[in-house]
């Protein structure tokens, strides 16, 4: 009897032991498997992008819609962004870099940093354009500079990306931000005048949260070293974009791909706007929103701003001026603004 429990117990460990060699030889395979898939798939990106074609459609972003869905997977998260301020020529600068054949740019701003932060890094790095090596991913969101909380994770994200800020005369802004409030309101709708809606007794404190730069920058300053902020204006954009491109090329290291070949002068619209026939104009049709016949951006940029009466003027560049003169110590570099030259 005892004999036979102690073969019935034999047995049941031979079973077990079994099983566990089983166990160990299936994980170990499955193991592998994963593996070699993984080295597969980055292969397989990596073969995509072998032939010269593949490689100089990547670099200027110009890939065919079957190679889009799979390099997809190799979006990189942002190396540099445009972080401010509003109305300053943002899109009109992050549309010019995108000229350049190293330097992606998803087409919306994100808003990540400030306001779907809980969405996550993947959620970001998913809404990135593909790129390939050494490209350099660009991305503007011109309200970042405005939130103290928003800089902090942008330096917890990556404390040595590299910031670029446009910033413009602060008296043409409150008329920029003017326009964009009240231009296209039906005219039943009570839209208030330039000189109300820079406030009555209360004008200083409203005029000083547009008109002073030197607060947010000073925060980005707090955090960053300045060889990563480059601080540009609107004014040179404007007048001269591709010596603001070649600024922006030297800060973030790239060799000069950007040509006055790609601009031209609208003078409709007033404004330099994308040659349509630059052989990189795909790529831009592709990253900026514009009017795809002209070259120019939207209908949104280049309003018509609203007249400002002299005692107005000179009372708004009295409250504005020490803002400014903050700024240029702290940038180390003064801007010409017209407002403030004439006065
Ligand atoms: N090349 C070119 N084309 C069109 N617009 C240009 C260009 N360069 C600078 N700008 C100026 O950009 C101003 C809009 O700034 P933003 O793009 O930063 O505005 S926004 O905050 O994204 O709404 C916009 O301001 P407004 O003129 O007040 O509309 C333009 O003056």
């Amino acid at each position: 009897m005892v004999r036979y429990e102690v073969t019935i117990f034999h047995r049941i460990l031979d079973i077990l032991l079994l099983v566990c060699a089983w166990s160990i030889v299936l994980g170990i395979f499955l193991t592998a498997s994963q593996h070699f898939n993984i080295q597969n798939n980055s292969t397989q990106v990596r073969v995509l992008l072998r032939s010269p074609q593949d490689k100089a459609d990547n670099r200027s972003g110009v890939n065919k819609v079957s190679q889009d869905a799979r390099i997809v997977r190799n979006s990189k998260l942002p190396n540099c962004l445009i972080i401010g301020f509003s109305k300053c020529g943002t899109l009109a600068l992050r549309g010019f870099l995108s000229l350049h054949t190293d330097i992606v740019s998803p087409q919306r701003e994100i808003r990540y940093f400030n306001v779907f932060y809980k969405r996550g890094l993947q959620w970001y790095r998913n809404q990135m354009p593909p790129s390939s090596e050494g490209q350099i991913t660009l991305e503007k969101t011109p309200s970042y500079i405005m939130s103290a909380e928003a800089l902090k994770r942008i330096y917890q994200f990556n404390s040595s990306i590299r910031l670029i800020i446009i910033v413009r005369d602060p008296i043409t802004r409150l008329q920029s931000l003017h326009a964009h409030m009240f231009q296209g309101m039906p005219k039943s709708s009570k839209v208030p005048s330039f000189r109300e809606w820079c406030g009555g007794r209360a004008r200083t404190a409203r005029v000083v949260r547009v008109a002073d730069y030197a607060h947010p920058v000073g925060n980005v300053f707090k955090l960053f070293p300045r060889h990563q902020v480059l601080v540009l204006s609107e004014e040179s954009l404007e007048q001269n974009p591709l010596r603001v491109m070649r600024e922006a090329e030297r800060f973030l290291g790239l060799k000069s791909s950007i040509s006055k070949t790609d601009f031209v002068y609208n003078e409709p619209k007033g404004f330099y706007c994308f040659n349509t026939s630059s052989r990189k104009y795909p790529k831009i049709v592709k990253s900026v929103v514009l009017n795809e016949k002209t070259g120019c951006l939207g209908s949104g940029k280049g309003r018509k701003h609203p007249d400002i009466d002299n005692s107005l003027l000179k009372e708004l560049v009295d409250i504005i001026r020490p803002y400014n003169e903050r700024l240029f110590s702290m940038i180390g570099k003064r801007f010409k603004w017209k407002n403030f030259e004439a006065m």
